[in-house]
């Protein structure tokens, strides 16, 4: 039976690599719409998650459904950007963007049409003047700037983004971040983004996953195997980075969450969150001295 209200389902997802468990049966709704960030230590699995949800690896055992349909392979209702590598090196920022449309043939765009739409949405992150220009001559903001309207030029139902802005500096990285937000704004798509930076998902989710490998079972004993997701917030409104930064109801919210994540008791302890990563969160370093 279709599941009107949440777009994607994940249902008791098991996944291991060798005898490794990864994903310790997952269970997740997502409405449609959400703009889900997902936080959690290092190498707990968020990225694998998402290749799940992508189409990329399949499950040892569950289901993922998309809008009532099991997913498969990757297709164009899943839209995907990664930190580095979407791009095409041998391809202009025009053809790189243009390829999507191009190989939908059901679309029935002529070449004109094509380049027409490429050249708006390029003219929409301020790229329209570096269209013949190879991904080696951009800047790193640049390319993520192309990566992202590869990715939306197909209109995906769900865009699925695992630390797309955690190479760039912090100006460039606002500047995306405002810009994915006014275009989900607009476009109410359903997004999925994994970020090691809690100030970031903050300022972007409406719903914030904690995904962590070590959790309590029901009788409060530790299982050390397998991640699952610890947290789940539904934010009402969105934060604004000074607020996260300075706020005391957000400062002790970051410490929830990370004590969520991170059990002092075991070896993993909620500093890593932040040291873990070069590309972690500089707020958690303001409560820091209050542990
Ligand atoms: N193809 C693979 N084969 C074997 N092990 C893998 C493979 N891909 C990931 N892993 C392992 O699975 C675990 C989860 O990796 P994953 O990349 O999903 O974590 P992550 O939370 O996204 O990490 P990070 O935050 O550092 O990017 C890690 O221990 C990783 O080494």
């Amino acid at each position: 039976m279709v599941d009107q209200d949440h777009f994607l389902v994940i249902e008791d997802v098991y996944k291991s690599y060798g005898s490794k468990v990864i994903l310790d049966n997952i269970d997740l709704k997502v409405s449609r719409s959400t703009f889900c960030t997902v936080v959690g230590p290092s190498g707990c699995g968020k990225s694998t998650l998402l290749r799940l949800i992508l189409g990329q690896e399949a499950s040892d055992s569950g289901k993922i459904l998309l809008d009532g349909i099991p997913i498969g392979f990757a297709d164009e209702r899943r839209g995907i950007v990664f930190q580095k590598y979407s791009l095409f090196p041998h391809l202009t920022v025009l053809d790189n963007v243009a390829l999507g449309l191009r190989l939908n043939r059901s679309a029935g765009l002529t070449n004109k049409e094509i380049k027409t739409t490429v050249m708006e949405y390029l003219a929409r992150v301020r790229l329209d003047q570096h269209s013949s220009k190879y991904p080696h001559e951009l800047s790193g903001g640049m390319r993520q700037r192309v990566a992202i309207v590869q990715a939306l030029i197909k209109k995906p139902k769900i865009l699925l983004m695992d630390e797309p802005f955690g190479a760039l500096d912090p100006g460039t990285r606002e500047d995306l971040q405002l810009f994915l937000l006014e275009h989900w704004e607009e476009s109410k798509m359903t997004v999925f983004f994994v970020t090691h930076d809690l100030e970031e998902a903050l300022f972007l989710g409406n719903r914030l996953l904690v995904l962590s490998q070590y959790y309590q079972d029901d009788r409060g004993s530790h299982k050390g195997h397998g991640a699952k997701l610890v947290a789940d917030y539904h934010l009402k409104e969105r934060a604004q980075p000074t607020e996260i930064k300075n706020s005391p109801r957000f400062i002790e919210f970051i410490k929830r969450i990370r004590e969520q994540g991170f059990d002092p008791d075991l070896l993993q302890h909620a500093r890593d969150f932040n040291l873990a990563h070069p590309d972690s969160f500089q707020t958690l370093t303001v409560d820091e001295s209050r542990q």
